[in-house]
């Protein structure tokens, strides 16, 4: 009885907490600020709004060439996910942070670096995927 109610009690919790954590309108609401998110960087950022397009072209190319579709998608994704956690490092630095201080550039650079190492990565997965099936449709074989 007393774990009946014990259980039901959890319940009652956890279809509380999770109940609204669940809500489809909670859901689009957090998705609508996570695409402002987006928009902002898209807007303000230069090397963002030159991501998405490598990433498109690259995305279309493989679609165009018949070549596996996931890798570049994921190394896509991977470059334009740490340009947004760039921006947002950026953004708390400027923040907490608005003169000049050594930590606040080692913060700022390290984020960077992520991003280039993240961008060198997909362009050695892109001309693996895409540089073949490229070189045999120019050179018509
Ligand atoms: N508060 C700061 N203290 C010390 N160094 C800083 C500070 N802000 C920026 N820097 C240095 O200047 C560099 C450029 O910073 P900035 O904020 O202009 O970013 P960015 O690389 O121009 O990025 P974006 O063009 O995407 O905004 C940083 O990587 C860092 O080395």
């Amino acid at each position: 009885m007393a774990g009946r109610r014990g259980r039901a009690a959890r319940r009652n919790l956890t279809v509380r907490s999770d109940g609204s954590a669940l809500s489809l309108k909670r859901w689009w609401r957090s998705a609508g600020f996570a695409w402002a998110g987006v928009r902002h960087a898209y807007r303000s950022q230069a090397n963002f709004r030159i991501e998405v397009w490598a990433g498109a072209l690259a995305l279309t190319l493989a679609a165009v060439l018949r070549a596996p579709l996931a890798p570049v998608a994921l190394a896509c994704a991977l470059v334009l996910a740490l340009e947004l956690v760039n921006t947002a490092l950026e953004a708390v630095v400027d923040l907490a942070s608005p003169e000049l201080h050594p930590l606040a550039r080692v913060a700022k650079d390290a984020a960077a670096g992520a991003v280039l190492v993240a961008a060198s990565g997909a362009l050695v997965v892109g001309l693996a995927m895409l540089g073949p099936p490229l070189w045999g449709w120019v050179s018509g074989r």
